[in-house]
C-alpha cells in the first residue's frame, strides 16, 4: 500500500510548550483521516506542518513518498480553521486570484468557480463581496477557496464549525465525494459524530499526544458494550435491580441501560420477555464521543 501522506514521528516545540509530541499519520488515497481531539490538542499544528507551513522540530513529512518541495502548493488545499478571506473584495476576484497562485490558468479557475457556486446553489455570490455574506456562506466560500485548483491531498480544519444543519449536510456530501473521486484528505474536528460518520482511520489527541489510533470500525469493536437498548409495550419495574445494570434511563420510546458486564445484557433481555412483551433489544457499540470521554476521562478540562 502506498499513502500519499505519511507523517512519522513529529513532534513540535513552542519555547518550553510541546503542541504536537510525536505524531504519526498514514493517509491513503480516497479516504477522509480524522484527527480529533478537544481544543489545544494539536490539531492546527499537525495541519500546519502538514501544509509545509511551519515546521517540525523532529521526525518526517512525506507526500507521494518524497520531502517538502514547492509544487505541493497546487497539490494541496487547506481549509483554515481561521478564515482567511478579504471581506472588501469580490469573491470571484479572490478566489481567481488564488487558484492563479496555485497554477490554474484564469478560464479553467473561472469555469471551476461557477461550477462550485452553481453546486453551492449560490451563482449570484460571484459578483458579491465577502463581507455581505452570512458567516455561513462565507465558509462555502471558503470551502471553494480550497477546492478550486482540484487538489489531490485536502486537508480540512474544522470544515463544518459555524454552518447550519443543512450546509453541514451539504458539506458533508461534498467530502464524501472528494473521497470518492480518490483525494487523501485530512480532516480535522471536536465533533465526534462528524469523525464517526466520514472517517475510516482516526487519530485521537489530547495535550499533544496520539492517545488512540487506528481503524474506527477496530476501535470500536475493541471497546466493551455498555449500553443497552430495550423497548416494550408495556413499562417494567424491576431493571435497576439487575447485576450488572449501573442505571436505567427511561425515554420516550423505551429504556437505556448501563451495564457494567456483559453477561447483564442476556439478563436484561430475559427478564423483559417474563414481563413485558420486547420490541426492540439492541446491545450496542460505544459511540466515538463516548470512547472519547472514557480516554480522556477526568483529564478533559
Ligand atoms: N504559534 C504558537 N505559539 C505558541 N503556542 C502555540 C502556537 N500554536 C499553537 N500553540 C499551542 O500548541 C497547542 C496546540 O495547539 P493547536 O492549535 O494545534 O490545537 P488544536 O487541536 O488545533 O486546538 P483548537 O481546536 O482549539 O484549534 C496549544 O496549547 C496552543 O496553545
Amino acid at each position: 500500500m502506498t499513502y500519499p501522506l505519511v507523517v512519522e514521528q513529529v513532534s513540535k516545540q513552542y519555547g518550553d510548550k510541546t503542541a504536537v509530541n510525536r505524531i504519526g499519520l498514514r493517509v491513503k488515497q480516497g479516504e477522509i483521516y480524522g484527527l480529533l481531539g478537544a481544543n489545544g490538542a494539536g490539531k492546527t499544528t499537525t495541519m500546519r506542518m502538514v501544509l509545509g507551513l511551519i515546521y517540525p522540530d523532529e521526525g518526517n513529512i512525506r507526500w507521494n513518498g518524497q520531502g517538502y518541495r514547492e509544487e505541493l502548493r497546487s497539490l494541496m488545499g487547506y481549509l483554515p480553521e481561521e478564515r482567511g478571506l478579504y471581506p472588501k473584495v469580490k469573491i470571484s476576484e479572490q478566489i481567481l486570484y488564488l487558484a492563479e497562485l496555485r497554477g490554474m490558468k484564469r478560464r479553467e479557475a473561472d469555469r471551476s468557480l461557477k461550477m462550485w457556486l452553481e453546486q453551492f446553489e449560490v451563482p449570484d455570490y460571484y459578483n458579491r463581496k465577502v463581507e455581505e455574506l452570512s458567516k455561513g456562506n462565507q465558509q462555502k466560500i471558503q470551502f471553494i477557496a480550497a477546492v478550486i485548483h482540484n487538489p489531490e491531498i485536502l486537508i480540512l480544519d474544522e470544515a463544518f464549525s459555524g454552518l447550519d444543519p443543512v450546509n453541514v449536510e451539504l458539506l458533508k456530501k461534498t467530502v464524501k465525494s472528494l473521497r470518492d473521486e480518490g483525494r487523501t484528505i485530512l480532516f480535522s474536528s471536536h465533533r465526534m459524530e462528524h469523525v464517526e460518520e466520514l472517517c475510516e482511520n482516526i487519530c485521537m489527541l489530547h495535550r499533544s499526544n496520539t492517545i488512540l489510533q487506528g481503524n474506527l470500525k477496530e476501535i470500536k469493536a475493541s471497546f466493551p458494550k455498555e449500553r443497552v437498548v430495550l423497548e416494550t409495550t408495556t413499562n417494567i419495574n424491576g431493571l435497576e435491580r439487575l447485576e450488572g445494570v449501573t442505571s436505567v434511563n427511561q425515554g420516550l420510546h423505551g429504556y437505556e441501560l448501563r451495564i457494567a458486564q456483559p453477561e447483564s445484557a442476556q439478563r436484561i433481555l430475559q427478564y423483559a420477555m417474563e414481563h413485558s412483551t420486547v420490541q426492540r433489544f439492541q446491545v450496542m457499540e460505544p459511540t466515538l464521543n463516548e470512547i472519547f470521554i472514557q480516554k480522556v476521562g477526568s483529564q478533559h478540562e
